[in-house]
C-alpha cells in the first residue's frame, strides 16, 4: 500500500514507489544495501522522506511517503497487535539532513510495538551514510523500553534480523513470565483517575476483587490524582500512553479502567490503545454473565449487556471488536455484534417482552408461597459478606458459595425450624455493591422483588473488610432505593474469626443492635437465632394477643 504524502509526485516516482510496493527482497538483515541505496536515491530526489513497514519474510507490505522531517504512519489494518507479541512489521525510512533517530521514532516503536525501527541517514550525494536502529526490550524491572543497535555501517551489516527477532520474542515471553507472573491469557492493568489517594486505594481495591472474580490476573495497578477526569482519556495522554507501551511490554491483554467509560471516552482510548479496554460496569456484567446459570439470571445479564453496549455501537471502526467482547469471548460476542443496531434493538425488545412473561410466573408463584402463610426472612448485604454461607449453616445447605464477588446471583429459599414446630422460609439474595451499573440494578430490582415479602431483613456485613462501614452505607442506600429502609432489619456483623478480640468489643459498643457471628462456626449462631425468634414469632404473638 502507497500511503502518506504523495501529492503533486510526478507520475514517474509514483510508478517507482508502486513498484516496492508487494516486492520481497533477499536479506539476512534489516535491509539489504541495495534497496537502501536506492530508497535513499529516490528519497533525496524529491526531498521527503521515504519509509517501508517490511514484514518478517522481507515483504514490503506497506510504502509511506513523509515530508522533509518526518512519517506518518497509517492506521496497520491488516497487522493487528498480539498481546505478548512484536506486530511483524518493521520500519525503514530516510533521514534526509543525516539527523539520527527522533523522539516520534521511538514513539512509534513503542505505540505501534514495531519490530524495529531504522533510520537510513542519507549524505549529500544522497546515499546512505549510516543506519540507525532502535528496538524494543523485553520486560525488565527498570521499565526501559527500548534500546539502540550497535551497529550503523549499511554495507557492512552483521545482526541476522531474523534470527534476533526470534530471540527477542522468546525473551519477552520468559521475561513477562519469570519477572512479571504474566499468564498465557486474561491479564490485566486496573486503572483509574481519583480525587485522592485514599479513593485510589479504597476503589482499587474492590476492583481488584471484581478482576479476580471476572478470572482475570491483575498485573499491576496504576492511577493518576487529579480534581477532574480527562474529559477525552480519563487520565492524562501521557499517562496513558506509558500505560500503553507497557501493558505492550508486557504482554498484558486487558487494562481495565475503574471510570465508568462514556461511550466516547471508550472510543478515543480505544483508538489510542490497541488492547482490548473495559470499565467498571462491563467487568461486573462480565462477572454476572460467567456467574448466572438461570435461564432467567441469563437473559437478565443479556438485555444489561446489550444495553450497555448500544450507544457504543454507533460508530462501525476498528476499535469495536475490543470494546465488545466480553473476557474470554463470554457476552454477547464479536461475531453476534456484527448484526446492526436495529437488530440489537429488536433483540433489547424480545429479550424484555420474554423477561416479563418469567417475571409474571414466578409472581404467581410467589404469591401462592407467602399464602402458606410461613414468615420470610432474607438476606441481603454486600457481596462476599457471607451471606450464602449464613443459610448454608444455618440450613445445613450446600448453596455454591465462594470467595469471590458476585457467587451468587439466583435466589434460593431454604426452610429453617425452630423449637415449638415453628419454622420460617430464609432467602438468599444477590450482593449489593455500590454504584451498581443502572441497567443491572433495573435487571435484578426484580429478583429483589422477593425482599417485599419479607418480615425481617438479616443485614450481613463482613466486619473484617476494611470498607465495612462504606458497605453498611452503600447496602442502606440500595435498600433506601428499593423503598426497603423501614423494613425490620436486624444488623449481623459475620467473620469476628478473622479480626481480634479487641477490635471486637469495640464494634460490639459501636453496635449494640448488632448481633455477631461466624458463619463458619454455628456455635456463634445462638444470639442471632434468638433475635430471629423474637422478631418473628414474639412479635407475632404479640399481634395476636393484641
Ligand atoms: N473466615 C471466614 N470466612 C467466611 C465467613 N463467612 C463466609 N466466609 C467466606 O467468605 C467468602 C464469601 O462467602 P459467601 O457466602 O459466598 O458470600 P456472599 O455474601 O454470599 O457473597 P455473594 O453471593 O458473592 O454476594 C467465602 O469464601 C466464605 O467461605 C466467616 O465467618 N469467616
Ligand atoms: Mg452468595
Amino acid at each position: 500500500m502507497l500511503s502518506g504524502n504523495t501529492k503533486d509526485l510526478k507520475q514517474s516516482i509514483i510508478k517507482k514507489l508502486e513498484k516496492l510496493n508487494r516486492k520481497k527482497f533477499k536479506t539476512d538483515f534489516i535491509i539489504s544495501p541495495e534497496l537502501a541505496k536506492r530508497l535513499s536515491l529516490l528519497s533525496k530526489e524529491i526531498n521527503r522522506q521515504i519509509g517501508l513497514l517490511i514484514d518478517r519474510y522481507n515483504e514490503i507490505q506497506y510504502v509511506i511517503v513523509g515530508d522533509n522531517k518526518s512519517i506518518f504512519i497509517p492506521e496497520l489494518k491488516r497487522f493487528r497487535l498480539v498481546p505478548g507479541k512484536l506486530r511483524g512489521l518493521r520500519l525503514v525510512h530516510t533521514h534526509l539532513y543525516n539527523e539520527g533517530l527522533t523522539e516520534d521514532d521511538i514513539t512509534d516503536l513503542a505505540m505501534l510495538r514495531l519490530d524495529a525501527v531504522s533510520a537510513i541517514l542519507i549524505n549529500q550525494e544522497g546515499l546512505p551514510a549510516k543506519i540507525e536502529t532502535a528496538f524494543l526490550l523485553p520486560p525488565n524491572r527498570e521499565n526501559n523500553i527500548y534500546n539502540i543497535l550497535d551497529e550503523t555501517d549499511v554495507y557492512n551489516q552483521k545482526t541476522n534480523f531474523s534470527e534476533f527477532i526470534k530471540n527477542l520474542e522468546k525473551e519477552i515471553e520468559e521475561k513477562s513470565i519469570s519477572l512479571f507472573q504474566i499468564k498465557k491469557e486474561n491479564n490485566a492493568f486496573l486503572v483509574g483517575c481519583f480525587k485522592n489517594k485514599e479513593e485510589a486505594k479504597e476503589s482499587l481495591l474492590e476492583l481488584k476483587e471484581l478482576a479476580r472474580s471476572a478470572g482475570l490476573n491483575v498485573v499491576d495497578t496504576i492511577y493518576q490524582i487529579k480534581q477532574k477526569v480527562d474529559p477525552k482519556y480519563i487520565l492524562g495522554i501521557g499517562k496513558l500512553k506509558n500505560i500503553a507501551i507497557r501493558a505492550y511490554q508486557l504482554g498484558v491483554d486487558y487494562i481495565i479502567f475503574d471510570n465508568n467509560l462514556t461511550p466516547s471516552q471508550a472510543r478515543e482510548i480505544s483508538k489510542l490503545v490497541e488492547i482490548k479496554i473495559m470499565d467498571r460496569t462491563q467487568l461486573i456484567l462480565d462477572i454476572f454473565a460467567k456467574r448466572a446459570h438461570s435461564n432467567e439470571g441469563k437473559l437478565k445479564v443479556e438485555l444489561a449487556q446489550l444495553k450497555y453496549l448500544m450507544p457504543r455501537l454507533s460508530v462501525k471502526d476498528d476499535s469495536l471488536s475490543r470494546l465488545t467482547g466480553g473476557i474470554g469471548g463470554r457476552g454477547p460476542g464479536e461475531t453476534k455484534l456484527e448484526i446492526d443496531r436495529r437488530r440489537i434493538k429488536d433483540k433489547i425488545a424480545f429479550l424484555t417482552r420474554k423477561l416479563k412473561q418469567i417475571e409474571k410466573t414466578r409472581d404467581i408463584q410467589r404469591k401462592k408461597r407467602t399464602k402458606r402463610d410461613i414468615p420470610t426472612v432474607s438476606i441481603v448485604g454486600y457481596t462476599n459478606a457471607g451471606k450464602t454461607t449464613l443459610i448454608n449453616s444455618l440450613t445445613n445447605s450446600n448453596i455454591y458459595a465462594d470467595n469471590l464477588m458476585f457467587a451468587t446471583l439466583d435466589t434460593s429459599s431454604k426452610r429453617l425450624r425452630f423449637p415449638e414446630e415453628k419454622e420460617i422460609i430464609i432467602t438468599d439474595t444477590v450482593g449489593f455493591i455500590r454504584d451498581l451499573p443502572e441497567d443491572l440494578k433495573d435487571a435484578f430490582k426484580s429478583t429483589l422483588e422477593e425482599l417485599y415479602d419479607a418480615d425481617l431483613l438479616l443485614h450481613v456485613v463482613d466486619i473484617s473488610n476494611k470498607n465495612y462501614e462504606k458497605q453498611i452505607e452503600s447496602v442502606n442506600k440500595i435498600l433506601e432505593e428499593l423503598n426497603l429502609k423501614d423494613m425490620d432489619t436486624i444488623l449481623v456483623f459475620n467473620k469476628i474469626d478473622l479480626i481480634d478480640d479487641e477490635t471486637l468489643k469495640e464494634r460490639k459498643k459501636e453496635y449494640p443492635e448488632a448481633v455477631f457471628i461466624s458463619a463458619l462456626n454455628r456455635k456463634t449462631f445462638q444470639p442471632l437465632l434468638d433475635k430471629i425468634f423474637y422478631k418473628i414469632f414474639k412479635k407475632k404473638l404479640k399481634h395476636a394477643s393484641s
